[in-house]
């Protein structure tokens, strides 16, 4: 993807940069007056039905569900610029620590509603809805919270993709993933080929997407893919409890140390080297003499040599 105005920055002012490329995240190529966006979202709002819930818990683990349970939580129009909507309000929400996206009853998501695939068909349309689609994505990605996407019964084509914008993936023992994009005549288009790449590696990509392979909880640990696989059954009250567990050991302790630990890691697997040490510098500048790491020196007993100081 071409870099945009936060990427340029960062390459001629890296100092200056921090900022403004985080910032930059909430807007990542996205400038509302562009005209080609605008064309595709009004013809996303001819196609509704579904909606994407976000609830943001007490836990300060945010619950994203995929919700079109008549259509296996296929993404309508609607339920894409809904998307765009939920993570612009995770962008905001400054106390955030992690994020569960899942699908609603007891599957995860069927990838585009075919329906609106139909009437957009033609390449301007797809074009413009797969750079939409990247752009939401990739910021999803970037969220300063850790993610993890829940699958349950099937992730397929535009859903698989879904999985990958997501930094962990739990499964449980009967589900599938698989990039039925090839069955289609298509390529991955919402980033998920870049980014699958990224997660598992080239060979075990092109097994994936040439293959158009199922992925089952067995597979998805051999090759990276899946991170843990729940005991619970599918659709059972319990599987979204043992995910929430699963994060948990990851986003305990202190918001805005774990946002900084997930923002090192962002420009650490985005930027130049270089350019990822300088951020690195930067963001542990906001969190060296902060209040967790106040309070984790006044916790630990005094090494020897400064006792003996003090007597
Ligand atoms: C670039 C790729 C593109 C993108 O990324 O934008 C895509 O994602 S293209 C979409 C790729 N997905 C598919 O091809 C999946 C199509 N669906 C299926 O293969 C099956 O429906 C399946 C396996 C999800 C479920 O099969 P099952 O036998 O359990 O149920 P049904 O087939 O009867 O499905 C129930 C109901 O849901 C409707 N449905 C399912 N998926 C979609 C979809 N993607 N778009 C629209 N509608 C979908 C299906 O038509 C049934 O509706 P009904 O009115 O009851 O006939």
């Amino acid at each position: 993807m071409a870099l945009c105005g936060a990427g340029r920055l960062l390459l001629q002012h890296p100092r200056n940069a921090l900022r403004t490329f985080f910032k930059h995240n909430r807007t990542f190529c996205c400038s509302n007056n562009d005209p080609q966006e605008e064309q595709i979202r009004e013809k996303f709002k001819l196609f509704p039905g579904g909606c994407i819930d976000l609830h943001k818990q007490e836990s300060k683990i945010a619950l994203m569900t995929i919700n079109n349970p008549t259509r296996m939580n296929a993404f309508s129009g609607s339920m894409m610029l809904e998307l765009e909507e939920r993570v612009r309000e995770l962008e905001t929400w400054t106390e955030g620590r992690g994020l569960i996206v899942k699908g609603a009853a007891g599957t995860f998501c069927s990838g585009s509603d075919l329906n609106a695939v139909r009437a957009i068909s033609n390449p301007q349309d797809g074009m413009k809805m797969c750079m939409f689609m990247q752009r939401i994505l990739t910021r999803m990605l970037r969220l300063p919270l850790i993610s993890v996407a829940l699958i349950e019964g099937k992730a397929l084509g535009g859903g698989a993709e879904l999985t990958t914008a997501c930094d962990f993936r739990v499964m449980t023992a009967d589900a599938v993933i698989q990039f039925v994009h090839k069955n289609m005549g298509l390529v991955p288009g919402w980033g998920g080929a870049a980014r699958l790449v990224r997660i598992v590696g080239r060979q075990h990509a092109l097994k994936l997407l040439a293959g158009a392979k199922k992925v089952d909880p067995d597979f998805g640990r051999q090759i990276g893919l899946i991170d843990e696989v729940l005991s619970s059954p599918q659709g059972g009250g319990n599987v979204l409890v043992e995910a929430e567990q699963w994060l948990s050991q990851l986003t305990k302790g202190s918001a805005p140390v774990i946002r900084a630990i997930k923002n090192v890691v962002v420009s650490g697997s985005e930027l130049s080297l270089e350019q990822a040490l300088r951020t690195e510098r930067d963001i542990f500048g906001t969190v060296w003499g902060g209040p967790a790491n106040c309070e984790a020196l006044a916790q630990r007993t005094k090494h020897k040599s400064e006792k003996l100081f003090e007597k």
